[in-house]
């Protein structure tokens, strides 16, 4: 029977048990460049317990930050600076993972604590966005971008290829191409952004071609012993989530078919009028019907729950890793509240020796 503290492996990696930290923004860098504040970030996290570390969204260009403080992997002297946080979650027992993005239309903001907005036309700060279609998302983030060119298109394919080049080769053992959330991958699968009449826009076909040949790409550099995946919007809580949902499901058969190990189902985020039912575990029924129709193992998040509900998704076989964020951000060693939660023996060694030892020698309760 597999449990949420079950290992699981994929292609030549294994993750000591079923929880991920799912990537959490920090916008805490300077030129994207890993600074203190994330190797303490990540490798606190690591030490507490779970199987696989996700790097927040990592820009393949300076134009596919969502904010000044995005980390990048556009240059050499970013891919450097990662050795000592890779490292560091490897030393703590976890696989190393990191997820790859544009932000596209929604690029050129402030953070979510100064504004959560598009950053002034006038702030020199800003620059110019790119996205399938001159189509703003709206609400907060109204400012209009530039519908891109093929050759913008085959650029950014391709900066996308070269992060995952400079992620393969400073040690990362899990790639996560982010094509959700309303960033660049996602909008050109939904029709709210893309509006294109060229082979990139128009049939589900066409606006899945920038997210499969990326995919394929990247596959072509990626190690064949190291899994590859992907986070895709497969919903919208639209109105129209049954077609959303069926588009998403062939979508994700052409990349499992492309080479996708693994997919992380979320949510599209590419209107601002969706009505997100936010609840208990509200994903993981879509999560399983995913699983189920694609035939790929998945990982879901948002609003999991408790250990033993999160526990309950696993052994139902609902999800394969349950991604945890903000549970995380309460209690870096979250994966030892959960094995006490469930009871597990010798919950105290999920952490590290030092903790592990006198948690179990002179533990009260
Ligand atoms: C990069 C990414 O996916 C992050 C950025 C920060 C907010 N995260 C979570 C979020 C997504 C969409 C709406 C509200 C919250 C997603």
């Amino acid at each position: 029977m597999t449990d949420l503290f079950t290992p699981y492996t994929l292609r030549g990696v294994t993750l000591r048990n079923r929880i991920a930290v799912s990537p959490m923004c920090q916008y805490m860098a300077r030129d994207g460049v890993v600074n203190d504040w994330h190797t303490v970030h990540y490798s606190t996290l690591a030490r507490g317990g779970s199987g696989l570390v996700v790097v927040e969204a990592t820009a393949v260009s300076p134009e596919g930050r969502i904010t000044p403080g995005c980390l990048g992997l556009w240059n050499d002297t970013q891919a450097e600076a990662f050795r000592p946080l890779v490292r560091a979650i490897r030393d703590a027992g976890a696989v190393p993972g990191i997820q790859i993005a544009h932000a596209g239309r929604k690029a050129s903001a402030n953070r979510p604590w100064e504004g959560d907005d598009h950053i002034a036309a006038d702030d020199p700060r800003g620059w110019d966005t790119i996205s399938p279609s001159a189509i703003a998302f709206g609400a907060n983030l109204p400012k209009v971008p530039r519908a891109m060119t093929v050759a913008d298109i085959i650029r950014v394919r391709q900066d996308f290829v070269a992060a995952a080049v400079r992620a393969r080769d400073v040690g990362f053992g899990w790639l996560m191409l982010h094509f959700a959330h309303g960033y660049l991958g996602q909008s050109f699968l939904s029709p709210y952004s893309n509006q294109r009449d060229d082979s990139y826009g128009g049939s589900l076909e066409n606006r899945a071609r920038f997210l499969v040949e990326t995919l394929r790409d990247v596959r072509t550099v990626w190690p064949e012993d190291r899994p590859l995946s992907a986070r895709l919007g497969v919903i919208e809580f639209d109105g129209h989530d049954e077609q959303t949902v069926q588009d998403a499901i062939a979508v994700a058969k052409v990349f499992r078919e492309s080479g996708l190990d693994f997919l992380d189902v979320s949510i599209g985020f590419s209107t601002p009028a969706a009505k997100i039912p936010w609840g208990p575990s509200f994903m993981a029924p879509v999560a399983q019907r995913v699983r189920r129709e694609t035939g790929l193992p998945v990982a879901t998040g948002w609003y999991l729950g408790t250990a033993p509900v999160i526990d309950g998704l696993v052994r139902e076989e609902k999800i394969d890793v349950a991604m945890i964020g903000r549970p995380f951000l309460e209690n870096p060693h979250w994966p030892y509240a959960a094995a006490r939660a469930l009871e597990r023996e010798d919950a105290a060694w999920v952490l590290p020796a030092p903790y592990a030892h006198w948690l179990t020698r002179y533990r009260s309760a």
